[in-house]
């Protein structure tokens, strides 16, 4: 089980062109979809220890793979039983299935397990699951006394109507979940959308997904990772590339002995009319290393390491600047405006955020000659580059590439894109994030990166990271003050 950090991230096609790739060299599906249900049960007995195992089986590959699995923790001497939602469809799925030699539980009828294993149906899913009722077989497991019967005995389906007891697969999976002590989706958790992390149906949430081959858009993107629990990546021998990646822990310039405070980067931050924003972006700016923090504008208060400056163009004029952020609290009316104009033509690098957002349009912003960070939320997005209903990661990036700039569409499930086409995805994001202010602390951050002269997608994978590390930090209820203090205790962790 690997942790997924760094790790590309394929769409649906991009996993099956990488399998087709490998199938091409002369690896057959079966062998495959034998590594894939091989990683999951030694995975899946390292977890349940001798707990009975209950793995339901769709009737794709994402199926076989439950197959192989429970016929290699059968062979391990871990109790499995199987319940199935349907035959299986694929040649591979059809030969996973004749290795289960035990019997085969309709899902509708599947009594509970401490330990559940979720293989109905994984990248291949295209409709939601709501419709599906499930098979009668011509003999209840109950009535057989399938539980007790010897390995190779099996149940056939018949392919009556829906009777009495049957139940929608959903509400299956949930009633199977909740009853069950862990919970572990093979792939996805069953009703996702691979590409879009749209939730065709809603699944129970799992405690674990062990994502096959590759990590795929819907375990970071919401809704759909809400559903996935934790997430491990198991390696099936299929080599995987995608300018698509997830996060990674930054590598950071530490101080020398011959650093001073230039050297640490210099951010500038201009203030609007809502100075506590610019107060605590440049709070944040210094917690998270920048050397030389300037507020341009009026505030006041702590810290006293800030060096607060009225505004004037003299003031945005110092050569020292490393990154200027705007947007914070800028507000909307002529002195805004008129800040921003001084802003985008002051020559530094720029983070342009919050109201600065809605003053500009994506042409104005292509025409900038400096490097250009962008931080949208959702609202701010879509006022910026229209709404549409596409996915998050097409739209981060269209949208750099659009206004040549680093955008970071934020959220619960922050998307970052470069006008070259690389994204970033952050997960594991503290919901408690949800609390104003924290945007702020955001722009400050990544300012300092900026100023310290990481490129500008390095510097807002960075700042991200230490954003969302300080978050988890502090677990609950906490506010953007303590945030941007938090940032410290990020970067130290580093
Ligand atoms: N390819 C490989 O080499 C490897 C792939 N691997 C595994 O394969 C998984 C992908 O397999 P997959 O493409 O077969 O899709 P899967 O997720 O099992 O479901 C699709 C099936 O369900 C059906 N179906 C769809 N929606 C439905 C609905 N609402 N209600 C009912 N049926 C519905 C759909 O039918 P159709 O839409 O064609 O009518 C089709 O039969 C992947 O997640 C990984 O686990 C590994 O073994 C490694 C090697
Ligand atoms: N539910 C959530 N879970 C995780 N992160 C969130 C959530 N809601 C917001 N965030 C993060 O919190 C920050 C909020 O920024 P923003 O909406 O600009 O707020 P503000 O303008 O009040 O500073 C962003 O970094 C965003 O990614
Ligand atoms: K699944």
């Amino acid at each position: 089980m690997i942790r997924i950090e760094c790790q590309p991230i394929l769409t649906a096609a991009e996993m099956r062109a990488a399998e087709n790739a490998v199938i091409a060299t002369g690896v057959s599906v079966e062998t495959l979809m034998d590594r894939a249900g091989t990683a999951i049960a030694e995975a899946v007995r390292r977890l349940a220890g001798t707990n009975e195992v209950l793995i339901l089986c769709g009737p794709g590959n994402n199926g076989g793979d439950g197959y192989v699995a429970a016929r290699v923790l059968a062979e391990m001497g871990v109790p499995v039983r199987v319940a199935a939602l349907s035959e299986p469809k694929t040649d591979a799925a059809k030969s996973a299935r004749a290795g289960w030699l035990g019997p085969i539980e309709t899902l509708a009828e599947a009594k509970h397990a401490p330990i559940l294993v979720d293989a109905l149906f994984g990248s291949g899913l295209t409709r939601p699951l709501d419709a599906i009722t499930t098979p009668t077989p011509n003999r209840s497991p109950a009535d057989a006394g399938a539980q007790d019967r010897p390995l190779g005995e099996r149940l056939e389906f018949s392919w009556a109507p829906a009777s009495a007891r049957e139940r929608s697969v959903v509400e299956c999976l949930h009633s199977l979940g909740n009853a069950a002590l862990l919970s572990i989706a093979v792939d996805l958790p069953s009703g996702l959308a691979t590409d879009s992390g749209q939730a065709l149906s809603t699944p129970p949430v799992f405690d674990l997904t062990l994502a096959l081959g590759a990590v795929k858009p819907a375990h970071l993107l919401q809704p759909a990772a809400r559903y996935c629990g934790q997430i491990r990546l198991l390696d099936i021998g299929v080599p995987t590339v995608s300018q698509a990646e997830v996060l990674k822990t930054p590598s950071l310039p530490t101080p020398g002995p011959d650093s001073h405070k230039y050297t640490r980067g210099m951010v500038a931050i201009i203030a609007g009319t809502m100075s506590g924003a610019a107060d605590l972006a440049a709070l944040a700016a210094m917690r998270a290393g920048a050397g030389y923090v300037t507020l341009l504008g009026d505030s006041q208060g702590p810290p006293h390491a800030l060096v607060r400056t009225p505004f004037s163009d003299q003031a945005l004029a110092n050569d020292r600047i490393g990154a200027l952020v705007i947007g914070p609290g800028l507000g909307r009316d002529d002195t805004a405006r008129a800040r921003l104009e001084a802003a985008l033509n002051a020559g530094h690098p720029l983070i342009i955020d919050g109201d600065a957002l809605r003053l500009l349009d994506p042409d104005h912003i292509k025409a900038l000659k400096v490097p250009v960070i962008l931080t949208p939320h959702a609202g701010e997005f879509d006022a910026l580059f229209g709404k549409s209903d596409t996915d998050k990661i097409t739209r981060a990036r269209d949208a750099a590439t659009r206004a040549n700039a680093v955008v970071v569409f934020k959220g619960a499930d922050t998307v970052i894109a470069a006008p070259d086409g690389r994204v970033r995805i952050a997960q594991g994001a503290s919901d408690w994030l949800s609390t104003a202010g924290t945007g702020d602390v955001l722009s400050g951050a990544i300012g300092a990166m900026l100023a310290a002269k990481l490129d500008p997608l390095d510097s807002a994978c960075a700042g991200v990271w230490l954003h969302g590390d300080a978050a988890r930090r502090l677990g609950p209820a906490f506010i953007a003050d303590d945030l941007a203090e938090a940032l410290r205790s990020a970067r130290a962790s580093l």
